[in-house]
């Protein structure tokens, strides 16, 4: 197993960090990089190769890691350079019909919607794969991106769309609740220190409660809420600022620039 990663920034690194803790060594990756700071920066931290040409000789899978403003470019650059290579995108938006354009009409194309978290192994992933790819290519994709978390396969690419804007997206969604919970929190006299602490260990107890129980989300919430206590009144103000409309409108909205990024880039020959 070989591996070229073309791109060599935050989700790459990420990816990185998860093959090594794994069963990957060193020796079985290589990154392809632009930018001579992140190739040195990749070589201290992880012992892997770096170049800055587009090579992919001797890996069995390429891994796309570049921004879908990118895309197009490096697509173009590495068509006629595979041979059997799985490929795998993780870019936000772009389609495979688009990407297996650019490449010349390569087909063996997985697209992949991993997210932060991936950072430290609690990442999630959707994948896409054209019919193209077989069984023992689908496994190689899901134990790469199995690396750093979870995994779910999706049976319409539209799908990814949806992924992005929830789990892709969604770790941005959650910080910004924290940095609001932890600045009400500083308000109330708690000092920074004792304020993210307490932030940090709720969402973590939270989405490990969440996690193992098989329980409704609204069910394990209505065991906090005890009747007249603190939490009806809290969870009373959020239902009259209609927060759940404006986080559905949040996902909707980054749904449709997910949408739209494949659109824009579509249209490149
Ligand atoms: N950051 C996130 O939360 C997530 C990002 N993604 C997707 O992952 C992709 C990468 O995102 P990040 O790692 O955050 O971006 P980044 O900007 O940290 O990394 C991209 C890297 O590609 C390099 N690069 C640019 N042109 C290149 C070329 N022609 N050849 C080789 N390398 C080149 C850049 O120097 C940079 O180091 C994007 O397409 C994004 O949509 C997917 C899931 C989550
Ligand atoms: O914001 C973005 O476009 C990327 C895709 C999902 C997370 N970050």
């Amino acid at each position: 197993m070989h591996i070229t990663f073309i791109g060599g920034g935050n989700m790459a690194t990420a990816l990185i960090g998860g093959l090594l803790a794994k069963d990957w060594s060193a020796s079985q990756i290589r990154v392809v990089e632009v930018d001579a700071a992140a190739r040195e920066r990749l070589t201290g931290r992880f012992g892997v190769a770096t170049t800055e040409a587009p090579e992919v000789d001797g890996s069995d899978t390429v891994l796309l890691a570049v921004k879908p403003q990118q895309m197009h470019e490096v697509a173009r650059r590495l068509a006629g350079r595979l041979g059997s290579q799985l490929v795998l995108t993780i870019a936000a938006g772009i389609r495979l019909d688009d990407l297996a354009r650019w490449l010349g009409g390569y087909q063996r194309l997985v697209r992949c919607m991993p997210n932060t978290p991936a950072l430290v192994h609690c990442g999630v992933t959707g994948l896409y794969a054209l019919p193209q790819v077989s069984r023992e290519e689908r496994q190689r994709a899901e134990a790469i991106l199995g690396a750093v978390g979870r995994t779910v396969w999706l049976d319409r690419e539209e799908l990814l769309d949806a992924v992005t804007a929830v789990s892709g997206s969604g770790p941005a969604y959650v910080f910004y609740f924290m940095e609001a919970l932890e600045e009400a929190a500083s308000s109330l006299g708690l000092s920074r220190e004792q304020a993210r602490l307490l932030v940090v260990e709720t969402f973590l107890g939270a989405a490990s409660l969440a996690r193992q129980s098989e329980e409704p989300l609204a069910a394990l919430r209505a065991r906090v809420t005890s009747k007249g206590g603190t939490t009806e009144r809290a969870v009373a103000v959020l239902e009259e600022a209609r927060l759940r409309d404006h986080i559905a409108q949040a996902v909707r909205a980054a749904h449709a620039r997910s949408r739209e990024l494949g659109d824009e880039f579509g249209k490149l020959g």
